[in-house]
């Protein structure tokens, strides 16, 4: 019998099933069932060979999950023929992870025809230039989930959102169809892409450049006509616009126009840029352009300068708050046609599964040579370093900008450092308060350089620059959108398992700690209430400590002469918790607490705050607010939310006011439908929904019936 069938209805069919591997389950662990299966295990593995249609993309999950699931059918899902010890996993889901879901499917990768269809079209028609095709050029060999989704509906010409996780290839779901509708012969604009930054603006310039052959049209080039059989592309950025811009805007218009909204605007107010024969207009991250003070910009660009029923629309980004009302709002507003299509990608994963999110409790005072210490100790190639923009207050009182003191801090330690280790990281800055021209310096090293890049939230949305396998976060950022857009500049190779992490230092308020420095022990509160309401995740916590005699090998900083503590014990009559041998701070020395996790619980709506990073360490109250809101949309659960959440997010005097580390019951919100908190690694077992199959149980992988 299937398991959960006695929950159904007499007569029900009941749910499909997918044996898919654990997402815990190393890469070669996964390589040596993979052998097993296709070999003796006799699972029919044509389709992943090389060449053969299940072959792309070539990494070991998708291929396991593929040969698991083979073999799960093969035997009539019969009980236990989705174990291969432990490394594989039934799911009630629709396994549509990325890439190799419509394989897993259907053995060929058909969903994905037409976007395959309308890479394969670009390359016919743009081609023609160079020698290699663009999407090799450009390492696309296979639409990503979102293409497969958004790019039949946006080359019919439909007006939609692109709403997908950070990374996810969104940028080529809507300049491929903007591409395939321009007219090379045509000089006048026909698409217009709106970005919120000029960096930004200057990667999806460079995109649309490689994909459509570009003429590049940039203060240095001279007009060339004969070479207008392929795309021209020309930027707009605020702080950019040259005169002989403007001039060759209405002598001799490019096809595309990638610009920030104020300086579109402006240009168009000012007569340079003519809209008659726009037929696309994209507004990028457009949770960013439709805040108060941009939106009349945003309208006066979609309805008074050009026309909805006239053009496509497209909107973009991996947050899009309140999504349904936004919807309601773009028709209600006209700036769009009334049909759209909302393309949502895996709302139930908020970030790529392959990052990991760790946090970094520590003494505001210790922050820097802890945020030192974690970076020497993780040595990533490339890494983006956040910190919040400067308060107004700090501005008037003259005080260094966080991002400047990194950058001050980082140097006066490559000084100390023998050469060879010095030269590591070029240290690397970008922030509003810099010139134009150091900006795009700096931005344009990121493409070649082993780098630390400081930064304040400028950066953090769509910069993309693939070698980025850490994201640090000085401080919580102040929201949980800001949070998932910095947390995005890494695990940005949407076809590979690469696992990426992001950190966030915490801090810990130190009266606190020095009034109660016998009993004092952050971790306990977070052990406690990770034990309590999330024990399925696999959490590591430690200690750093000065003098200590121990170190693991769990990836946790040693630096600053500290050693690593991490004993793990059974916490709150579970095996996950982890043991803190020292509550470190001793003698004034940096400690640090260090907890790890391979998910995070997020509110579906981060607008309504609730628990995931509602608050930041300067800002408890926000959390307070978040927590209640949460409460507030769970009439039936009102006092048990109320309670445990404070156990959590509203102990001021532990400074852990303002965290909100997404701890709460995964189940509860969900299933009560109150927007609760949803995310739940794939492998991970809820507790209320264990050994059962529950269809309103989202995220729940059912344990394999063998185990
Ligand atoms: N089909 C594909 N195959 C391989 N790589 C791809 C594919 N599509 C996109 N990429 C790569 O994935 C990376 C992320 O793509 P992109 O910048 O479009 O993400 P995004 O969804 O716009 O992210 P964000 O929300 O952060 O802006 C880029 O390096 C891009 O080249």
């Amino acid at each position: 019998m299937v398991p959960g069938a006695l929950f159904q209805d007499a007569g029900a069919p009941p749910p499909p099933t997918w044996c898919i591997a654990q997402r815990r389950a190393s890469l070669a662990q996964l390589q040596v069932a993979l052998d097993w299966v296709c070999g003796p295990g006799q699972a029919d593995c044509a389709n992943i060979m090389a060449g053969q249609p299940c072959f792309l993309p070539d990494n070991s999950r998708g291929h396991a999950s593929y040969a698991f699931n083979n073999y799960y059918l093969k035997n009539n899902k019969a009980y236990g023929s989705c174990n291969f010890s432990f490394l594989a996993t039934v799911t009630t889901h629709d396994p549509t992870r990325r890439e190799w879901s419509a394989c897993i499917h259907g053995g060929i990768p058909s969903a994905s025809i037409g976007a395959i269809d309308a890479i394969g079209y670009l390359e016919l028609k743009l081609s023609g230039l160079r020698g290699r095709s663009r999407a090799e050029e450009a390492g696309l060999r296979f639409p990503t989930q979102v293409q497969m989704e958004a790019l039949p509906v946006a080359l019919e010409g439909r007006d939609c959102i692109l709403h997908a996780q950070t990374g996810s290839g969104k940028t080529l779901a809507y300049m491929l169809p903007i591409l395939s509708k321009i007219s090379c012969q045509r000089s006048a604009v026909q698409a217009i892409v709106v970005v919120p930054t000029r960096e930004l603006g200057i990667q999806v310039a460079q995109v649309a450049r490689l994909l459509g052959g570009g003429v590049v049209l940039e203060e240095t080039d001279e007009i060339d006509t004969t070479k207008r059989t392929s795309v021209s592309v020309m930027t707009l950025l605020d702080g950019g616009t040259s005169s002989r811009q403007k001039k060759w805007l209405r002598a001799a218009p490019p096809q595309l126009v990638i610009g920030t909204l104020f300086t579109v605007c402006r240009m168009i107010e000012t007569g340079n840029l003519k809209l008659n024969a726009v037929s696309t207009i994209v507004v990028d991250e457009v949770d960013t352009a439709v805040h108060k003070g941009t939106q009349i910009l945003v309208s006066n660009l979609l309805t008074k300068y050009s026309f909805a029923e006239k053009r496509q629309t497209i909107f973009a980004s991996a947050t899009v708050p309140q999504h349904n009302r936004f919807i309601h709002d773009c028709v209600q507003n006209k700036w769009t046609k009334p049909k759209i299509a909302h393309i949502y990608v895996r709302p139930e994963v908020k970030m790529p599964s392959n990052l990991s999110h760790r946090y970094v409790i520590c003494g505001n005072e210790d922050k820097l040579s802890v945020l030192h210490a974690t970076i020497m100790a993780d040595a990533p190639k490339a890494a983006f370093v956040f910190a919040n923009e400067q308060s107004e207050k700090g501005k008037r009182e003259g005080l260094v900008p966080r991002t400047r003191a990194m950058l001050d801090f980082f140097e006066h330690k490559k000084e100390e450092m023998p050469e060879s280790e010095a030269s590591q990281w070029e240290l690397l800055i970008l922030e509003e308060c810099m010139n134009i021209h150091a900006r795009f310096a700096n931005s344009r090293k990121l493409k070649d350089s082993k780098f630390l890049l400081f930064a304040t939230d400028l950066a953090a949305r769509g910069l993309d620059v693939p070698e980025v396998t850490h994201v640090y976060n000085l401080e919580l950022p102040s929201s949980t959108v800001a949070y998932i857009h910095r947390a995005g500049r890494t695990a940005r190779k949407p076809l590979e398992d690469e696992q990426c992490v992001v950190t966030t230092l915490a801090r810990v308020a130190i009266l606190a700690l020095e009034r109660q420095r016998e009993e004092f022990h952050p971790s306990r509160a977070i052990l406690h209430a990770t034990a309590k309401w999330m024990p399925e995740l696999d959490l590591k916590l430690a200690v750093l400590v000065r003098g200590g005699t121990s170190s693991s090998g769990s990836g946790v900083p040693a630096g600053e002469g500290a050693n690593l503590r991490d004993g793990r014990e059974k916490a709150g009559g579970g095996e996950r918790g982890a043991k803190v041998e020292d509550d470190g701070r001793r003698g004034g020395t940096p400690f640090a607490v260090v907890v790890e996790s391979s998910s995070l619980g997020w509110v579906d709506d981060p607008g309504a705050g609730a628990l995931a990073f509602a608050g930041n360490d300067e800002d408890p109250s926000g959390a307070r607010a978040g927590a209640s809101k949460l409460t507030s949309s769970c009439p039936d659960d009102s006092a048990t939310a109320a309670s445990e959440l404070d156990g959590v997010v509203g102990d001021d005097d532990l400074g852990l006011g303002g965290m909100g580390f997404g701890f709460g019951s995964p189940g509860r919100g969900t299933k009560r439908g109150c927007g609760g908190v949803r995310a739940v690694p794939p492998g991970a077992v809820l507790p209320d929904c264990a050994g059962t199959v529950l269809p309103d149980c989202p995220g729940a992988v059912l344990p394999d019936p063998g185990d």
